[in-house]
C-alpha cells in the first residue's frame, strides 16, 4: 500500500504540557499549504521513532513485525519526500494544525491515550523522529465558510486540545482586521491541561496589534480548589454567566461562534447556543460552525 500524498516530516520540537499531553512540530513539506483552522492526517510507525529502536522490551514487540530501526531511516533519510512511501504498519489519524500558515514548520497539540493505537506512540516521539504527513488539508472550521458582512464578534470555544485549529486561526492577520473581538474561551479538566497559556497572552500583540479586542477565558472542569472559573462551558451559556465572565453579550445578531473538541461539549454547546437563537452555519449564513474530534 503506498500514496503519492505521505510525505515523511521530521520533529523538530517536542513540548510536554502534562503526562497526557503535548505538542510537537515538524518539517514543513515544500509546497504545503493549508488555511488555518483545517486538519491533516498524520501516519506514525514505531519503527521511525528513536524510543522504540532504544527500548529493549518495546523493540522485542515491534522490531520483529516491523523490521526497521531509526537509524535504518535517517540513513534512508527524508530524501523519499515526493516518492511514494510504503505506508503498510503506519496508524493515520486526523491531527489539526495549531500553527499559522505563515510559518515554516507545522504544529501539533495532541492527547495521549495510553491504549490508543496513535498516541500510545506519539507519546514517546522524540526531536529527530520522523512523521508521515498527508499534504491533502480537509475540513471547513476556517473563516472562509462564513459570508460577508461579518458580524463584530467571534467566538472561539474549545475543549482539550480543541484548541489547536483556534491557535492557527488566532495566529493570522486576517482574523484581527475582520471582528471587532474576539473571545476565546478555553476548557481543560485541570489547570496543568490549560497548554499555551503564555503563547495566549503574547498572541495579539503578535498577531493583531491594533486590530480585534481580545478576551481570554480559561476554564477549567475538574480541579476543587482552582482559582479560576470552574464549569462546563454549555451550562455558562445558558445561565447567562459568559456574558457576566467575558463582558460582552453572546448572540445571534452580533456573533460568529466556533466550537471544536469533545463531542459531547460540542453537542450541549450546540444546543446551548440554539436555545438562546444562535443557529447552525450553512452554505455560509448562520452562527455556529463545529469540528468533532471523535
Ligand atoms: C477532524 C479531527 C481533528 C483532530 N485533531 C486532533 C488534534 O489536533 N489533536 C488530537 O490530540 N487529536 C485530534 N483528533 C483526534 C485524533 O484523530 C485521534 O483520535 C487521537 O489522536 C487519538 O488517537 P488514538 O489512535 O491514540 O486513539 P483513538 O482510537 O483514535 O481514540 C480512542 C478514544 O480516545 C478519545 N480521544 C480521541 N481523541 C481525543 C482527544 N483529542 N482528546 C481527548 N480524548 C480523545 C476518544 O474517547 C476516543 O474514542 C482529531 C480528530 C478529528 C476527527
Amino acid at each position: 500500500m503506498s500514496d503519492d500524498k505521505s510525505i515523511r516530516v521530521k520533529v523538530i520540537e517536542v513540548t510536554r504540557w502534562a503526562p497526557t499531553l503535548l505538542s510537537f512540530k515538524v518539517t514543513r513539506p515544500d509546497g504545503f499549504k493549508f488555511t488555518a483552522g483545517q486538519f491533516v492526517r498524520l501516519g506514525i510507525h514505531g519503527k521511525d521513532l528513536q524510543y522504540f529502536a532504544q527500548n529493549h522490551e518495546t523493540k522485542l514487540i515491534t522490531s520483529e513485525t516491523q523490521g526497521h530501526e531509526a537509524q535504518d531511516y535517517e540513513e534512508q533519510g527524508y530524501e523519499t519526500q515526493g516518492q511514494p512511501i510504503d505506508l503498510d504498519g503506519y496508524v493515520f489519524r486526523a491531527y489539526s494544525v495549531a500553527s499559522s500558515p505563515y510559518d515554516e514548520f507545522i504544529e501539533f497539540f495532541s492527547v495521549v491515550i495510553p491504549q490508543g493505537e496513535f498516541t500510545s506512540k506519539v507519546n514517546h516521539i522524540q526531536v529527530g523522529d520522523s512523521l508521515l504527513l498527508n499534504t491533502t488539508p480537509f475540513g471547513y472550521l476556517t473563516l472562509a465558510r462564513y459570508q460577508l458582512p461579518l458580524p463584530n464578534d467571534l467566538w472561539l470555544l474549545a475543549t482539550g486540545t480543541g484548541l489547536a485549529p483556534f491557535l492557527s486561526i488566532l495566529k493570522t492577520i486576517d482574523v484581527w482586521q475582520q471582528y471587532q473581538r474576539i473571545i476565546l474561551v478555553y476548557s481543560a479538566r485541570t489547570s496543568q491541561e490549560l497548554a499555551y497559556q503564555a503563547e495566549i497572552g503574547s498572541i495579539k500583540s503578535i498577531y493583531g496589534d491594533n486590530g480585534a479586542a481580545f478576551v481570554f477565558l480559561p476554564i477549567v472542569t475538574r480541579e476543587a480548589d482552582y482559582a479560576g472559573e470552574k464549569a462546563r462551558i454549555p451550562n455558562l451559556i445558558v445561565s447567562g454567566k459568559l456574558t457576566e465572565l467575558v463582558g460582552q453579550k453572546l448572540d445571534k445578531e452580533r456573533s460568529h461562534v466556533m466550537l471544536c473538541g469533545n463531542p459531547q461539549m460540542v453537542e450541549d454547546t450546540k444546543e446551548a447556543l440554539k436555545s438562546i437563537g444562535l443557529t447552525m452555519n450553512r452554505r455560509g449564513e448562520g452562527n455556529i460552525a463545529v469540528e468533532n474530534y471523535w
